[in-house]
């Protein structure tokens, strides 16, 4: 099966200054691809390489096994809903579909004018009249009419209410299901991950930290509580992602294939937020915290 997204040694530069750097990623197709991590830790930045707005200042990408904006054909396999969502505020509805009729090859026009019916969005109204969630619609109805083999969204749910949250995730992955599409979408925000995503990328200060399928992330770390014990005490194969001491008591993250026999622990699962706040509180090499902001 075509990876959807590989990266090797991939790196961006803004003048002197890394937005990201040594990535490595190989992401199968067929997933709801979960990019966590907070502002600035680059996730902007790998999306636009690998939608082509960027070109690579180091190492290498491939999206669906092209290079990433470089023909024709590869542009129509990947759809793109930019930050915010944009829409012409000036062009109605109807206008933003007939120009992504003559815009994209692919374009299915009959699954266009039905999403629009389904939203209620009336086709004659000018898209800087629409609120913010219904906006975000008509970005997404554009991104799934193109038929692309692979839906890239920039933290298209940051400015919506919990509502308009909601319906756009469950329009998302209606459209995953119906049309069989690869999304990579990014947020700082778990939350909206959590229900949509079956792999997860965490990146932070321009580092990935993790990247996996949810589920065998899930199955695979480990919180242990039990009497205060340094670190690198724990067995080799147990790879320590975060630790907390009290006094007597210590508190791990651990990742691990293999079976916890100690008894002086206690196991508990983790969830995706857990996760994900783990790596991120891991100290970075010039030792600040990164912080992510977890809604429910
Ligand atoms: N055009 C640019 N010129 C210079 N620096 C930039 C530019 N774009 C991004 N950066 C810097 O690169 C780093 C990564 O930015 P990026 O936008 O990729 O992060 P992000 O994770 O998407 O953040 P956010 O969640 O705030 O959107 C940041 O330090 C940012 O200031």
């Amino acid at each position: 099966m075509t990876a959807v997204l590989q990266a090797q040694g991939l790196g961006k530069k803004y003048g002197r200054r890394w937005a990201l750097t040594d990535c490595t990623l190989d992401i199968p197709s067929g997933h709801v691809v979960g990019l966590v991590g907070p502002n600035g830790a680059g996730k902007t930045t790998l999306l636009n390489l690998a939608s082509g707005q960027l070109a690579p200042s180091a190492g290498s990408i491939t999206v669906l096994g092209g290079r990433p904006g470089a023909v024709p054909a590869q542009l129509a396999k990947v759809g793109f809903v930019a930050q915010d969502t944009p829409t012409y505020a000036g062009l109605s509805v109807a206008d933003h579909l007939k120009l992504g009729a003559r815009l994209n090859p692919g374009w299915d026009d009959a699954l266009a004018r039905d999403r629009i019916e389904r939203l209620g969005l009336d086709p004659a109204r000018k898209a800087g009249r629409l609120s913010g969630g219904q906006r975000a619609q008509l970005a997404l109805t554009i991104g799934i009419a193109k038929r692309p083999e692979l839906l890239i969204l920039d933290e298209p749910v940051a400015a919506l209410d919990p509502l308009a949250r909601r319906e756009f995730m469950q329009g998302l992955l209606e459209a995953v299901a119906e049309h069989r599409l690869s999304v990579v979408l990014s947020s700082h925000l778990v939350s909206d991950l959590e229900r949509a995503c079956d792999y997860l990328v965490v990146l932070v200060e321009s580092r990935v930290r993790v990247a996996g399928e949810v589920e065998e992330l899930l199955a695979t770390h480990h919180r242990l509580t039990g009497p205060r014990r340094d670190p690198g005490r724990l067995p080799a194969d147990q790879h320590v992602v975060s630790a907390s001491h009290t006094d007597r008591q210590s508190t791990f993250i651990i990742r691990t294939d293999a079976p916890i026999h100690d008894p002086a622990w206690t196991v508990s699962q983790i969830g995706l937020e857990d996760l994900v706040l783990a790596y991120m509180d891991r100290p970075a090499d010039n030792g600040r915290r990164p912080t992510l902001e977890v809604q429910r």
